[in-house]
This record gives structure tokens, C-alpha cells and sequence, in this order.
């Protein structure tokens, strides 16, 4: 772990730094030598006949429309997992505001990033990938990662002061996503005809919302270089806004990788891993991956909604009976297992399954948990 010279220095340096430095080419750990052409060659889902699913939030929540927008829901996550909103309340000027205050926060200097640092044992603040091994291979990316909700857990001594209203913008953004958050796992209750506050109340009356800003620099090698390395998020559900204008977001469906296109004013929504085992398997967290761009950089900004780690997560009673086996096993505290996995670079990890060899791997993570509560691990941002 941590121990050879050239980990220790990639380590200091975040990749807006390396990006900058274009006498030297990413190192190893940026690097996936199979990567080629279709790193970025992925298409468009409407070049192949199949489209990304858009759901008018406006028209779910509304009584004469909802029955058929509920319809399309369900069939955009049972398909893709995911899908974008639009007619969500927010305004263009609203989602560009944060996406100014995002970038202006990359744009200051070295020293003024750094006062919101990620501490070496900590997860929120400004860094990129915790390195844990020599051979891990890291993400060509920054971040800036807090917890936003509820209000009285924010460490306010990791949120950036500069752009002066990097705060606000963030509090009414927040705002406006928990609304939407209870609108959204409504619906999808709904749409699988369960009473509309069953996953509300699964994911219990402390949950949180960890906010991150992804900052994709430039690179000059990026049919080798992932921004992201293929995942599934460990959330409940995810709002993703986009950058506007730079495309990166891929989709794995049936073993091909699909673009999601942008479209600027929709967020791009996708059920988490503990929805799929709330829902027993019926809606599934789409693995995805981020390419990046030579010329250009990338901004977006994700808002990951996580049930109360004490709530114990597991299928809701009425999708399990004799024609629907059970396919979870019930799991505390899922996200904390999520990122150590992640963090060793093991790539996704199984969803804790009945009946399947995804239980042994499941059951030797809690084993590490259990082990290494004196060393632990902490994670990522
Ligand atoms: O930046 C993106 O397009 C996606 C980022 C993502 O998947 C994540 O932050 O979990
Ligand atoms: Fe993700």
C-alpha cells in the first residue's frame, strides 16, 4: 500500500494540475492499454433504435397525465435504469448558475482549492482518488464532495467561501432536489403500484445527500483514460446535471456502451443500488463510465441520495412471492462497504444476492468491515 515514490506523487497532484503539464503523458494508473477507439466511439441511443427515456415531471405530477407518465417511468427504469426530466420546476438559469459557480470554484488558485482538501482519513471536500494500492487505476478527475442534507450535518469549514455565492446556490439546489427526490421515489413506488411512500419510508427518516462536483480535465490520451471507471452508484436514486455542452456519460445496456446525450436543461436520473434491492431486482443501477475530451473540459454535478445507514435495506415485502423469489439479502450501512470496494479498485461491487456466488464475495466484505474497523479504510470522494 502507498508505497512506491511514483504513487506518492501522482497523489499530490490533481489531475487539473497533470492536464497542465502536457510535456508528460498520464501515468500508468490513468492508463487502459485495451481501451482503442470504442472508448469513445460508443453511439448515440437513437442511432441504434433505442432512446434514453425523458419523463415531464410537470405531467406526472399532474392528475390527468400522471397514469401514462408513470407508465413511461416504469419502463424507463426496467429498461435502462435510467432516464432524463425534464419540466422538473428548475430553470436554465438556475442549473447554469450552478454549473458556473462548479466551474469559477476549478478556475481559482492551487492554494485557494486547497483549503477545502479532503483531510488523508476524511470524504468530503476537494481532492480526487484516494490511492490505496500501486496497481489501482485511478479516475482522471477532481471533485469537490459535501454533504448537503440534512443542513445541520454540512461542514461548513469544508464548503468553498469563494465564489461568494457558491453557498446559496448550493442551498437553493439542494432545496429544489429534495423536493424532487420525494416526487421521484413516489412515483416510482407508484409505478410498481405500492403505496407512494413505501420507499420513502424504507430509506428511512435520516437519510442524506451527498452532493459532488466532477471536474474532468483535458487529456491527451482519451481513448486510454477514463474519467470514471465503469460503476453503479450505491445511492438510492442519482440526479446527474450535465455539462452543457461536452458529452462523456455512458450507459451499459444489453453489453454495449450508449452515450447519454446531453439535453441542458434535464437532469439524468438513475436508480442506485438500493433501489434495485428495495425493488427486488425489478429496476437495476445501470453501470456507467465517463470518456473524456482532448480539447476539452468537463463539468457535472451529481447529488446522491443515501437512505440512513442504520435502515436496514431490503426487498419490499410485496414484490417477493411464490412467482418472485427474493434476490437481496438485507443490508445495513451499504454505502460504506460500496466505497471501500470501489477504493481497491476492484471495479463494481456485487449486490449482496441470495442464491448466487455474489453472496461469498458479499459476505467476505462484511468480514473486511468487521477487520478493519481499527485501520479503516475511508473512502473516496
Ligand atoms: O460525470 C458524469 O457524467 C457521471 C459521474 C458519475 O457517474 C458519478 O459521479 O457517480
Ligand atoms: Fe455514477
Amino acid at each position: 500500500m502507498m508505497g512506491s515514490a511514483e504513487v506518492d506523487i501522482i497523489g499530490c497532484k490533481s489531475v487539473q494540475e497533470l492536464s497542465l503539464d502536457s510535456e508528460n503523458l498520464p501515468s500508468n494508473n490513468y492508463i487502459y492499454k485495451e481501451g482503442g477507439v470504442g472508448f469513445r466511439d460508443a453511439p448515440l441511443p437513437s442511432q441504434s433504435d433505442l432512446h434514453i427515456p425523458v419523463v415531464d415531471i410537470g405531467k406526472l405530477i399532474s392528475p390527468s397525465t400522471s397514469q401514462q407518465e408513470l407508465h413511461k417511468l416504469h419502463s424507463a427504469l426496467s429498461s435502462w435504469g435510467l432516464f432524463q426530466a425534464i419540466n422538473h420546476g428548475m430553470t436554465s438559469l438556475t442549473l447554469n448558475k450552478v454549473r458556473e459557480i462548479s466551474k469559477q470554484f476549478f478556475e481559482l488558485s492551487k492554494e485557494e482549492k486547497q483549503k477545502y482538501a479532503r483531510e488523508p482519513n476524511g470524504i468530503e471536500g476537494y481532492g480526487n482518488d484516494v490511492i490505496l494500492s500501486e496497481n489501482q487505476k485511478l479516475d482522471w478527475t477532481d471533485r469537490v464532495y459535501l454533504k448537503v442534507h440534512p443542513e445541520h450535518q454540512r461542514n461548513f469549514k469544508l464548503f468553498p467561501q469563494k465564489p461568494n455565492d457558491f453557498r446559496n446556490t448550493i442551498e437553493q439546489y439542494t432545496q429544489s432536489l429534495r423536493q424532487l427526490y420525494e416526487i421521484i421515489l413516489r412515483a416510482v413506488a407508484k409505478s410498481l403500484n405500492l403505496e407512494e411512500d413505501c420507499f420513502l419510508k424504507e430509506c428511512g427518516e435520516r437519510d442524506t445527500m451527498f452532493m459532488r462536483i466532477n471536474y474532468y480535465p483535458p487529456c491527451p490520451m482519451p481513448d486510454h483514460v477514463l474519467g470514471v471507471k465503469p460503476h453503479a452508484d450505491g445511492s438510492s436514486i442519482t440526479f446527474l446535471l450535465q455539462d452543457k455542452e461536452v458529452e462523456g456519460l455512458q450507459v451499459l445496456k444489453d453489453n454495449q456502451w450508449f452515450k447519454v446525450p446531453i439535453i441542458p436543461d434535464a437532469l439524468v436520473i438513475n436508480v442506485g443500488d438500493q433501489i434495485e434491492i428495495m425493488s427486488n431486482g425489478i429496476f437495476q443501477s445501470p453501470v456507467h463510465r465517463v470518456v473524456i475530451n482532448e480539447e476539452k473540459e468537463r463539468l457535472t454535478v451529481a447529488m446522491f441520495c443515501i437512505p440512513d445507514s442504520e435502515q436496514e435495506i431490503k426487498p419490499v415485502d410485496k414484490l417477493v412471492d411464490g412467482t418472485k423469489p427474493i434476490l437481496y439479502r438485507p443490508v445495513k450501512n451499504y454505502v460504506d462497504l460500496y466505497f471501500q470496494y470501489y477504493q481497491q479498485g476492484k471495479g463494481q461491487l456485487k449486490l449482496p444476492k441470495f442464491n448466487h456466488s455474489y453472496v461469498q464475495d458479499f459476505s467476505e466484505l462484511c468480514e473486511m468491515e468487521e477487520n478493519e474497523n481499527e485501520n479503516e479504510i475511508k473512502c473516496v470522494l
